[in-house]
């Protein structure tokens, strides 16, 4: 692919899209898979950049498996006892489901290892969760800047008492919640400041019941877990559909569709981007739930107000349909966190959104806007962030071709999307 893609005015959409594995499932079971005891089969995992950040880390970490093929691999579990040698170092791109869980599962072995990533990961906080790890007992060391990767962990980490400000990014709860269970003490964390992104933390505690770990949770205020436990191998576990990468067909078929299906995702997902669909409805587009798909075909879309703090992902997607509504203003609130992703998603979106002719507002923790009188076809700057590019493709659905930049980059969590998208766009004459 160039580094830059045209993509002409679709006058519709229609088909089906089977989803691939979601990457924040993938990257959860992978990692307890090899800390548990026996074999797990996981089945529908995603295969993009940051889940092969995972899996070239759990090698390096002495981790066995076998690759059947892109969807399907079997992980021999460790029973906690990685086999690596100290002073190695991981580079772990921008992925932050690896960089962060790993910082804090790396804390309990008690050896030297460090940890890096990619020139954004490298911007991207960090201290939160190495502050709670530090309280724990946890031996870790900036190695660059004060506050940033890449870091050395010499190990140290027993559990106890932590407190833990949750307000950033869930990834640092979820990381400490994860190596709890293997510390040596009892592991009592309480929660500082408002809890962001709440879903994930319970996707979190439902993989860990499903490998065997019961989690006390009082109200997300402070969370109880007895140390010395093993994660136990469910034999096999089977990955859903991406609910994030599914909102831009779903977004598609609000906006041009025919009908779109996407398939390997049901109401019962345990994904909190899962919402989006709620919110399509409530914007205008007509919903259909199956056993295992959504459809959505197109309805009149108007503006909405809403508090995206539970879904940063596709709240992205939200702001793309707010171009496409019959002139009324979308306003997407208290989404701070979007400042401190792949990029500061924020200014990109406000930046990017400006040159396609929408009037935007964007504010310190939100972002309204209102459709433009007439598109301009622009090239738009992705910021290596994959939501970036994959949310505006949707520009296409206008009657104005647009220029994504670096499209490649998707390669993060959706390496396909632009040959899947394509196949459901019917090119206006
Ligand atoms: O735990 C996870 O799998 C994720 C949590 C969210 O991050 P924050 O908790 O930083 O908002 C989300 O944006 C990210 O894509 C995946
Ligand atoms: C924020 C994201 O990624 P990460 O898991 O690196 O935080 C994302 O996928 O939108």
């Amino acid at each position: 692919m160039n580094n830059f893609l045209t993509l002409n005015p679709i006058s519709e959409v229609n088909g089906n899209i089977y989803l691939p594995g979601s990457k924040s499932i993938t990257n959860r079971v992978l990692l307890l898979s090899a800390l548990s005891n026996g074999k797990t089969h996981l089945k529908n995992i995603l295969y993009s950049d940051d889940t092969i950040h995972m899996l070239n880390a759990l090698k390096i970490m002495g981790i066995k498996y076998n690759l059947i093929n892109k969807n399907n691999c079997i992980i021999y579990g460790c029973s906690n006892n990685f086999q690596y040698q100290s002073g190695i170092s991981l580079f772990l791109g921008n992925a932050g489901t690896v960089v962060r869980p790993l910082t804090a599962i790396l804390s309990l072995q008690n050896k030297e290892i460090i940890i890096t990533g990619d020139l954004s990961m490298k911007k991207r906080p960090i201290k939160d969760l190495i502050d709670s790890l530090r309280q724990g007992g946890g031996k870790i060391k900036y190695l660059e800047q004060e506050n940033y990767l890449p870091i050395k962990i010499q190990g140290g980490f027993v559990g106890g008492k932590i407190i833990i400000k949750s307000n950033i990014s869930s990834q640092f709860l979820t990381s400490l919640l994860i190596s709890a269970p293997l510390s040596k003490k009892d592991t009592n964390i309480i929660i500082k400041n408002t809890l962001v992104s709440q879903p994930y933390i319970d996707m979190t505690l439902k993989i860990m019941e499903d490998f065997g770990i019961m989690v006390y949770n009082n109200h997300y205020q402070d969370f109880y877990i007895p140390g010395n436990q093993t994660y136990h191998s469910p034999g096999e576990y089977l990955i859903e559909g991406d609910a994030s990468s599914a909102t831009y067909f779903l977004a598609a078929a609000a906006i041009k569709g025919k009908k779109i299906k996407v398939i390997g995702i049901n109401q019962d997902s345990i994904q909190g981007d899962i919402k989006f669909v709620d919110i399509l409805k409530k914007m205008g587009a007509k919903i259909h739930w199956g056993e295992n798909f959504i459809e959505c075909m197109k309805g009149q879309l108007k503006g909405i107000t809403l508090d995206a703090n539970d879904i940063p992902d596709a709240a992205m997607t939200i702001a793309m349909l707010g171009l496409f509504t019959d002139g009324s203003t979308t306003n997407i609130k208290n989404i701070y966190n979007w400042r401190v992703k792949e990029t500061d998603r924020l200014h990109a979106m406000s930046n990017e959104l400006k040159k396609i002719g929408a009037n935007i507002i964007e504010g310190e923790d939100y972002i309204s806007i209102t459709p433009p009188k007439e598109f301009i076809h622009a090239k738009i700057n992705t910021y290596n962030d994959h939501r970036m590019a994959m949310c505006f493709s949707l520009i296409a659905l206008s009657n104005t071709p647009v220029t994504i930049m670096n499209p490649n980059c998707v390669s993060k969590t959706f390496p396909k999307y632009f040959s899947e998208f394509k196949k459901i766009s019917n090119l206006k004459k």
